[in-house]
């Protein structure tokens, strides 16, 4: 591989607001690749790999290279001679690479490769943590799994067409995909692309979402004609799968506490043709409290620390704060305890997190169940899902049903 100076330059810049300016790494990538109207998707392949790349390895790259935050260019460019060098990529004769010690370097890498924290690039605090809750067997094989690069995998809409249709249609557009084993309604990509700008992503034929999340939806075993509620509906990728399951018949009420995330909904819907779902802001607890004893199904896709997403979200080992744990599981248990009101009796709920730890998950249910208002309510089944077990993100899903 060749060095270009004008795609260095791009991730240098995209890594400077990164870390600098706490911003989140997919804006900045999505912006930086709309910087040259000439580059090809070899270019933006390296931008978008190479900055996710350094800032998946941020601990490790910057140990090596012995620079301290706050990054300047000089420590940026320090740390990409590092993730080209262990990389086996030669360095051109520019001033930003002068004396950089190969040698160095790698004899560096050998050494810390040795230390799980160093290796897999994690905060002290994180990786206690997780320790903690996991235990050392566990948490070392899912933070490995976690660093890897998710594959591209795509749900295909069903009230619009099929997987075998939207399979030809996409290698008529210059797309290979694969059906996966277990996941009825996924294509994973067998090399990544810009899907969303192929016509049947325009015309909705599917969404891009990992196959652990299309298991939620599915889990909530719902029916058509059914009254359904999607009570952390955020931008509404669980919505969206649900109105498919639903064959567009009966009612989603999609609610969120943040109306923008829910407006993105809207356009999504529109484009799915999904006609079923109905937005609702959450902005006092009077729309919960008119909902109470209706659903028949309730979807708690609830907000969590996100590390089971850490493949694509991998500057999330870096915004996150303990305390931010701490209050998002007080959230989880508000949520749980509040919102199963809306179940009817003989109604079933999910509760589902993007998170890998117990204290966010198979914790947070116990704790329903055991407290007053869960005792109306049994666990049916519940799923521990690992990316390092399943190849995908690590997810938790508990199905839990309310009494007669
Ligand atoms: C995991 S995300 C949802 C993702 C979404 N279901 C999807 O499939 O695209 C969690 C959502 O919960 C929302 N949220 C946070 N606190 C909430 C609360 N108290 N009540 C309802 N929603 C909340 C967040 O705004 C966020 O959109």
């Amino acid at each position: 591989m060749r060095l270009h100076k004008n795609l260095c330059f791009a991730v240098i810049d995209g890594l400077h607001i990164i870390f600098n300016e706490d911003e989140y790494a997919d804006k900045v990538v999505q912006a930086l690749l709309k910087r040259d109207k000439r580059w090809g998707s070899r270019d933006r392949g390296f931008i978008a790999e190479t900055v996710y790349e350094i800032v998946r390895f941020k601990r490790l790259y910057a140990e090596i290279a012995e620079v301290k935050e706050p990054f300047n260019r000089d420590n940026l460019w320090r740390m990409f001679a590092v993730w080209a060098t262990l990389r086996g990529i030669p360095l051109p004769k520019w001033k930003y690479f002068e004396d950089t010690p190969a040698r160095k370097i790698k004899g560096k890498f050998d050494e810390l490769l040795k230390i799980r924290k160093y290796r897999e690039s994690i905060p002290d605090w994180l990786d206690q943590l997780a320790v903690e809750e996991l235990g050392e067997t566990l948490w070392t094989k899912e933070i490995a799994a976690l660093n890897q690069q998710a594959d591209v995998i795509l749900r295909v809409n069903t009230l619009k067409t099929n997987i075998k249709d939207l399979q030809n249609r996409l290698q008529s557009e210059n797309i290979e995909t694969e059906t996966i084993n277990g996941y009825p309604m996924a294509l994973k990509l067998k090399e990544r692309a810009n899907v969303f700008q192929t016509e049947c992503f325009k015309d909705g034929w599917f969404e891009v979402q990992d196959a652990s999340s299309q298991l939620v939806a599915t889990m909530l075993d719902v029916k058509p004609g059914m009254k359904v509620v999607d009570a952390c509906a955020g931008a509404g990728g669980k919505s969206l799968h649900l109105a498919a399951l639903m064959e567009n018949k009966g009612q989603i009420i999609a609610m969120d506490i943040y109306a923008n995330k829910l407006k993105n909904l809207k356009v999504r819907a529109k484009r799915n043709g999904a006609f079923n779902i109905e937005l609702k802001e959450i902005d006092s607890t009077k729309p919960i409290k008119k909902l109470h004893d209706k659903a028949d199904r309730l979807l708690i896709d609830a907000p969590c620390s996100g590390l089971g997403i850490l493949r694509r979200n991998p500057d999330a080992k870096w915004k996150l704060q303990p305390e931010f744990i701490e209050n998002i599981k007080q959230t989880q248990q508000d949520i749980l305890q509040n919102y199963s009101k809306m179940l009817k009796p003989g109604g079933k709920m999910v509760y589902a997190t993007c998170s890998v730890l117990p204290s966010e998950n198979a914790q947070q249910v116990e704790r329903f169940l055991n407290s007053e208002n869960g005792s109306n309510f049994k666990l049916v089944e519940d799923k521990r899902i690992f990316a390092h077990e399943s190849g995908y993100d690590g997810f938790y899903i508990a199905v839990i049903e309310k009494n007669k």
